[in-house]
């Protein structure tokens, strides 16, 4: 029986790269790489990504004998789950493994935003002590908007509720909400939220949320929170509504094109970027990736099992 051929095009754990090397033939290509990833392709019987690597029909018209893609990760966003399901091709990811990891970081980046923590640590690093350039504002008693109330918002509403923030969702979809946490239509939560936090998916009825209108609707010293994904917020509008006093600030850990190259929003004062580090931690990789080769091990069993005695 032939030993399944699995492409592994982002970076995973070493651990969760040997524990599948114990059974298939496990093959590197930088996803980044289109030639060597179409290159490959046609051998392989499943694929890992993370988010790095952009699973289009092209990639899965090549991939002629391919059964499986996992993302290792959450967003889906990199892969055409459309031609996958027409092709016959199952996609998996690993929902809950970066939860944690994602929200801490959420957390890190509304402190940093509302305190001006990046641009008092360059100052600093400048030699400089400009302690009166930097007053931030305290979070307690404030209103915290999360917009997408799935397993991220969930995370990042329990941790700044302990702030003593009060906390209004937006998620059309959500049917359970919990004590203390108050569900309101998007404009009302833009309109009155000090920060907003955005934990939803990009897909088409998404891209764009917020937009110039949205941002109008924003308080002047309200502060936009992005780790969720690009293109979900417009980066011309808000780059105008930075540069015009309509927005206070904004944390960004997600660009609509990743790196964002001279995006001029990485030039402003009031900009907190960061590169997409969201599941960035030795837990959420070590989780997504053994989740990730578990259920590509799951799907690839029949190819691995004794053919069925008849009798
Ligand atoms: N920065 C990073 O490294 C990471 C980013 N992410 C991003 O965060 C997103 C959220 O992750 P999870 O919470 O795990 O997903 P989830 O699927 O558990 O939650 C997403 C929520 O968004 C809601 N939603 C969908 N459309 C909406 C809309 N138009 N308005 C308001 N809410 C809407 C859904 O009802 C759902 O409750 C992912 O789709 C992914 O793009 C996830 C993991 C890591
Ligand atoms: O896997 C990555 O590279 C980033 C994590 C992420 O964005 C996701 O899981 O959706």
């Amino acid at each position: 029986m032939p030993t399944p051929i699995v492409i592994v095009s982002d970076a995973l754990p070493g651990d969760a790269v040997a524990a599948l090397e114990a059974v298939c033939d496990v093959r590197r290509v930088d996803g980044r790489d289109r030639e060597a990833l179409l290159a490959a392709l046609p051998a392989a019987d499943a694929l890992i990504v993370r988010s790095g690597t952009r699973v289009d029909a092209e990639v899965l018209e090549h991939a002629t004998r391919l059964r499986v893609v996992a993302r290792a990760g959450v967003g889906l966003d990199n892969v055409d789950t459309a031609t996958a399901r027409a092709l016959g091709v199952t996609v998996v990811n690993t929902p809950d493994a970066n939860s944690v990891s994602v929200a801490e970081l959420t957390v890190g980046l509304v402190v940093a935003s509302v305190r001006r923590l990046t641009r008092a640590a360059r100052s600093v690093g400048a030699g400089e002590w400009r302690r009166a350039d930097f007053a931030g504002s305290e979070l307690s008693g404030r209103v915290l908007g999360i917009v997408g109330f799935g397993r991220v918002g969930r995370q990042v509403a329990r941790r700044l509720a302990a702030f003593d923030m009060r906390v209004l969702v937006h998620d059309p979809y959500a049917d359970t909400l919990g004590d203390d946490v108050h569900a309101t239509g998007l404009d009302d939560l833009l309109a009155v939220s000090d920060v907003v936090t955005l934990h939803l998916p990009r897909t088409p009825a998404t891209a764009g949320l917020i937009g110039a209108r949205e941002l109008a609707i924003m308080k002047p010293t309200a502060h936009l929170v992005n780790t969720a994904r690009g293109g979900i917020v417009d980066e011309d509008a808000l780059h105008r509504a930075l540069t015009t006093g309509a927005l206070a600030g904004a944390a960004l850990d997600v660009f609509a094109t990743e790196p964002p190259g001279a995006s001029p929003l990485l030039a402003l004062e009031n900009v907190v970027a960061v590169p997409h580090l969201g599941a960035s931690t030795a837990e959420a990789q070590s989780r997504a990736g053994h989740e990730a080769v578990r259920r590509v091990l799951a799907e690839l069993a029949p190819l691995s099992a004794p053919a069925p005695t008849t009798v």
